[in-house]
């Protein structure tokens, strides 16, 4: 027999279990400490799955016929630590399994978190005792058995799962099949765990409280191709760990939102938020005492999280900051163009933090203090930002929230009363080529009825009217130029 090392030797003893005894069977066993399934598994533990198949195999000689297994214990070591690969393999089942084609499943109602710091619940979907699904990864087929054997001497509980396949798939299952399937439960934990959203008190974070924004990509009404853009975008960042290491750059991503009030830039924050199922840290620069305290505050965020900071142009004075930066060449601020403010927004008190002590974070200290970051600015007046924040390279995705046009008009029509179509549309889509109107008023309109028609029409007579007044200040606004200019 080829000699392994002890190390392999000892971890084959333990985890294959009786292997050897001619079936075969590959048990997983110690060393699968809590939290590895978080970080999917790790290449030694990959690398020892390859070396047991082949160790497994080589001596029996497996033809390909021949049928190996993996067995997934619940709990090692007489019952003292539980095997997180188990839960990762029953979430990552959950996927796999329907009432529509397994005869029979268990089916039970779980706390959203698993500290019960949530009040959601949720149902799931598990196999029964004896119950198995078949799966397909790469051009491999395995096979999934939920078994319980009994407490066994030792006091483990006996249950387990049984991974199934042809011996010449074992290195594909051990070396990818099984890290795609802890990923995959990782994504789905991601996914339900509740998010939460913590505010800044000063130089700290309060406790996070749950965090329920309705809004997803799906809601929000917006030019689906600068929708997409933003979601592939988000997409690519996820995707892209090795990529940044490879590169020396840090693993981050930085949004600006601007567009008038009322046209979604919270609800885009929101719906990233949801999309990524990232916390959300919302800081209040107006509190911070200064750039040390806000170094401090970037530090203790944590990771696959998104960082934002509304209504960045009121955060710093912009002639301060051009001194700072020693610019000479800003333009000077533009005259308010928002006549009619949804909300007033609150303002903020000068304070000594700068805005080089917060692009240095971005830059720089941020950098090196964490991963799976995203920060988002927004603002109203995008014109009126220091050059420093619009500088390509500063922040990686300027996205404009426009106002209500005939694409982001459907979304809300199909979000609000379920209508793709209606006799009212052709003269909305020319009103609303005419007319500059938010999302936020157009949601209000659609609000107001119950009926569909009805709605359409109270928002066709809202355009209308606001047509109307446009067309009345045009003329009054052409004379006060004609002043100004004599
Ligand atoms: N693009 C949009 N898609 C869907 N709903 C929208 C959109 N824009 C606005 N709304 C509706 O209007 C409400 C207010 O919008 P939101 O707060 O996201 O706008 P905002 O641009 O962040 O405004 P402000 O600049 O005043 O903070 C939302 O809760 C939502 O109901």
């Amino acid at each position: 027999m080829e000699s392994l090392p002890l190390t392999v030797l000892d971890t084959c003893k333990k985890a294959l279990g009786t292997a050897a005894s001619v079936a075969g069977y590959v048990m997983l066993a110690r060393g699968m400490a809590r939290g590895m399934a978080r970080d999917i598994l790790p290449p030694e533990l990959r690398a020892a799955l390859g070396r047991a198949a082949a160790f497994v195999r080589a001596p029996l000689g497996a033809s390909d016929k021949e049928r190996h297994a993996l067995v997934i214990r619940r709990d090692f070591d007489s019952g003292y630590s539980e095997n997180e690969l188990f839960d990762a393999a029953r979430k990552y089942l959950t996927t796999k399994i329907s009432p529509r084609t397994t005869p029979c499943l268990g089916l039970g109602l779980f706390p959203v978190e698993p500290d019960r710091s949530s009040s959601s619940w949720s149902t799931l979907l598990c196999l029964e005792y004896d119950g198995s699904t078949s799966d397909h990864f790469d051009g491999v087929d395995v096979v999934w058995k939920y078994v319980r054997a009994g407490r066994g001497e030792d006091g483990t509980t006996g249950e387990y799962f049984k991974l199934s396949f042809d011996a010449k798939d074992a290195d594909t299952v051990s070396e990818r099949y099984v890290p795609f399937v802890m990923s995959t439960a990782e994504q789905l934990r991601m996914r339900a765990r509740a998010l939460k959203i913590s505010k800044n008190d000063g130089a700290s974070w309060q406790h996070g409280i749950n965090y329920h924004h309705p809004a997803t990509f799906a809601t929000l009404a917006m030019d689906p191709s600068l929708k997409q853009a933003v979601m592939d975008d988000l997409d690519r960042f996820l995707k892209r760990k090795e990529y940044y290491l490879r590169i020396g750059k840090p693993w981050k991503r930085g949004y600006l939102l601007y567009g008038p009030p009322g046209t979604g830039k919270s609800s885009l924050v929101a719906a990233m938020a949801n999309y990524l199922r990232f916390n959300l840290y919302d800081l209040d620069l107006s509190v911070v005492p200064d750039n040390s305290a806000l170094q401090m505050l970037l530090i203790n965020m944590r990771n696959k999280s998104i960082l934002v900071i509304e209504d960045i142009d009121c955060c710093f004075d912009a002639k301060k900051s051009r001194e700072e930066e020693g610019s000479r060449n800003m333009p000077e601020p533009a005259a308010d163009p928002d006549n009619t403010p949804r909300r007033q927004r609150p303002q903020r008190k000068q304070n000594t933090v700068t805005l080089s002590g917060l692009l240095n974070f971005i830059d720089g200290l941020w950098s090196t203090s964490g991963e799976e970051r995203i920060i988002i600015f927004t603002t109203n007046y995008k014109e009126r930002l220091d050059q420093a924040l619009l500088r390509p390279g500063r922040m990686d995705m300027h996205v404009e929230m426009g106002y209500c046009r005939w694409e982001a008009f459907r979304t809300l029509a199909r979000n609000y009363h379920l209508v793709d179509d209606h006799p009212l549309f052709p003269e909305i889509q020319q009103l609303l080529k005419a007319v500059d109107v938010t999302p936020a008023e157009v949601s209000e309109m659609l609000l107001r009825k119950e009926d569909a028609g009805q709605a359409l029409q109270v928002l066709k007579q809202f355009l209308e009217g606001k047509k109307t007044n446009a067309k009345k200040e045009a003329p009054e606004m052409k004379n006060e130029e004609a002043d100004k200019a004599m």
